[in-house]
């Protein structure tokens, strides 16, 4: 099993953007700001979205790879720690979606949404 850890890419991902490195893709990101962050973070949900629905397994896990990586740039350009939002998983452990959904009022058929 893999012992590469996604907070260790979150390390790394600090460690370049403070870089100025021309050939790091991170610091390039960086210097370009949220807005250009956040829409490679779109197009690369959209390419693992079109992988899973294609059904194309390399794909989902390739797109999944830059998919994570541009979240961890994004979260890291907003200054929020991972640990913030797997503190948020945790919180909601042992809690059931659909029962969530019902206590928000919403329906949790998911014909509806
Ligand atoms: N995990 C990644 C990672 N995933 C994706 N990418 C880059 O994200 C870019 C995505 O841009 P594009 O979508 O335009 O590229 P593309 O996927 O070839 O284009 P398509 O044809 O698929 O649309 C590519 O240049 C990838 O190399 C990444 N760049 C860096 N990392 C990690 O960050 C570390 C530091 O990298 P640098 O900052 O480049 O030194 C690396 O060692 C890796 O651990």
């Amino acid at each position: 099993m893999s012992r590469f850890d996604i907070s260790t890419l979150e390390a790394i991902i600090a460690e370049r953007a403070r870089s100025d490195d021309p050939d790091s893709w991170t610091a390039r990101l960086f210097s370009s700001g949220m807005e250009k962050a956040a829409q490679k973070l779109g197009e690369e949900a959209v390419e693992t979205v079109i992988a899973a629905v294609s059904g194309d397994r390399k794909a989902i896990v390739s797109e999944s790879a830059d998919l994570l990586y541009h979240w961890l740039v994004v979260l890291a350009l907003a200054g929020i720690p991972l640990e913030e939002v797997t503190a948020e998983l945790e919180s909601r452990t042992g809690r059931s979606g659909v029962a969530e959904k019902t206590a928000r009022g919403k329906s949790p058929d998911k014909r509806r949404g």
